[in-house]
């Protein structure tokens, strides 16, 4: 048996490097997504010097004291005209409008009589004051966000003010799902004796969108080895990830292990972990596009995903790996000697702070009757048997909504 880490170390090698592809801006397609580049400001902001009131502009000198003074004209925001405000005149101005050349202070109109053709001010103007200058926010090449940023929405707002239309992301890797088995039928479906609900399928499938990655099918197949390779032969020309799940232990049926097994490309091993031994990865076909064939048990499936593919697709997918955080146990329970448990807990915080462990009772590979009190997995290194109550594990959040 190889360990898990060896396992991941292999994939993670061989997995391919994140696409690029050019989104757009506007139209919200761009939250969540992850930045391939620096992005830099070709502009300065603001780009002109404007007004940041309504209001009056004037030259400060001519406004030391209370007076009156003639209005030329109105600048709105958006005029595109060059203007000029000659010294013992004034502008009436509104918020983001450019300011007149010459104008160095801006009086807001409440402390005028909001004159149109003559104004009076009723105080003083302060040089500088209520103007917004050009370049005063952004230089032309400062960096507005760094690769690697997961596009949030206050970013958007920092692109399209700085007039960039379109972006390079990683692209989010296109993942087929597979599950295997004559005995699945899908949700909701009738079941005969010895007939079962299909639960990987449905699970990967919320599994592959909550990683940030595009689940393009999800697909249950009957255990015939020949469906199997057919369907992998079809999804390898454009996924760029294929996870099936069953058939790859011992059995007499374990049709996927049978249709890769020839393949070359896929290696079937036994992982010292519980759930998820049983496990197959390779890169299948022209693309090299990684399979992994996931066991087939409920459980073992959620392991192996979080333990190999999710950090395969993040990756992928231009993200930095997921952070373990340590906790300790409160209950202790027993883990299969010589395999590293992947167990379900409940992580809490408690009074003092500390992160804290409570099992799920059941561990086996098809119990999840508990799994809805369960928001993590935590692990039991393969040369522990009995784990202790204050004793310290690493842990990994079940995840969540993207
Ligand atoms: N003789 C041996 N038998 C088994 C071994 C072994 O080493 N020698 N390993 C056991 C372990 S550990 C695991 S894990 C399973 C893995 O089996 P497979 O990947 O071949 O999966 P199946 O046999 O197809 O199914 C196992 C189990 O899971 C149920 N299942 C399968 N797919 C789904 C699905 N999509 N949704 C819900 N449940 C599913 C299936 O009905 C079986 O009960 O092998 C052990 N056996
Ligand atoms: O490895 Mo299996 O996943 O223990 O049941």
């Amino acid at each position: 048996m190889i360990s898990h880490d060896d396992h991941l170390a292999r994939i993670l090698a061989a997995a391919p490097a994140p696409r690029v592809e050019r989104l757009a801006v506007s139209g919200g397609s761009l939250l969540g997504r992850v930045l391939a580049a620096d992005v830099r400001s070709a502009v300065e902001l603001p780009a002109f010097t404007n007004s940041a009131m309504d209001g009056y502009a004037v030259h400060s000198a001519d406004v030391n004291e209370p007076c009156e003074l003639p209005v030329v004209g109105d600048i709105a925001a958006g005029d595109t005209r060059s203007l000029s405000c000659e010294p013992g005149s004034t502008w009436r101005i509104m918020t983001g409008a450019p300011m007149p050349e010459g104008a160095d202070a801006v009086v807001p109109v409440e402390l005028t009589d909001g004159g149109v053709e003559r104004v009076r001010f009723e105080a003083a103007a302060t040089p500088g004051n209520h103007i917004r200058h050009a370049g005063e926010d952004v230089r032309v090449g400062d960096l507005l966000l760094p690769r690697g940023t997961h596009v949030a929405p206050h970013h958007v707002a920092v692109l399209a003010s700085s007039g960039v239309a379109q972006v390079d992301v990683v692209a989010r890797p296109r993942v087929v799902v597979v599950s295997t088995g004559d005995e699945l039928r899908a949700a909701g479906s009738e079941l005969a004796h010895g007939q079962i609900h299909d639960s990987n399928g449905p699970m990967l499938a919320a599994l592959v969108e909550a990683a940030g990655a595009q689940l393009v099918e999800q697909v249950h197949l009957p255990d015939d080895a020949r469906a199997v390779s057919q369907l992998l032969e079809r999804a390898v020309e454009s996924a760029d990830v294929v996870i099936t799940t069953g058939g790859v232990s011992a059995g007499a049926f374990d049709v996927v292990k049978e249709a890769l097994i020839d393949a070359g490309d896929v290696t079937f091993d036994k992982v010292a972990m519980q759930p998820g031994k049983p496990q197959g990865f390779g890169l299948l076909g022209e693309r090299r596009v990684p399979v992994f064939t996931l066991p087939g048990n409920p459980m073992s499936t959620l392991v192996s995903f979080h333990v190999f593919v999710l950090p395969t697709l993040d990756a992928m997918g231009g993200r930095p790996p997921r952070e373990c955080e340590r906790a300790v146990v409160e209950r202790g329970w027993t883990s299969p000697p010589g395999r590293a448990q992947f167990a379900r807990v409940a992580v809490r915080r408690d009074g003092s702070g500390r992160l804290v462990v409570h099992p799920n009772s059941r561990q086996g590979s098809h119990h999840l009757g508990e799994l809805a009190e369960a928001n993590a997995l935590a692990l039991v290194p393969a040369d522990v048997d009995v784990v202790q109550a204050d004793d310290e594990l690493d842990i990994q959040m079940l995840l969540t909504k993207e």
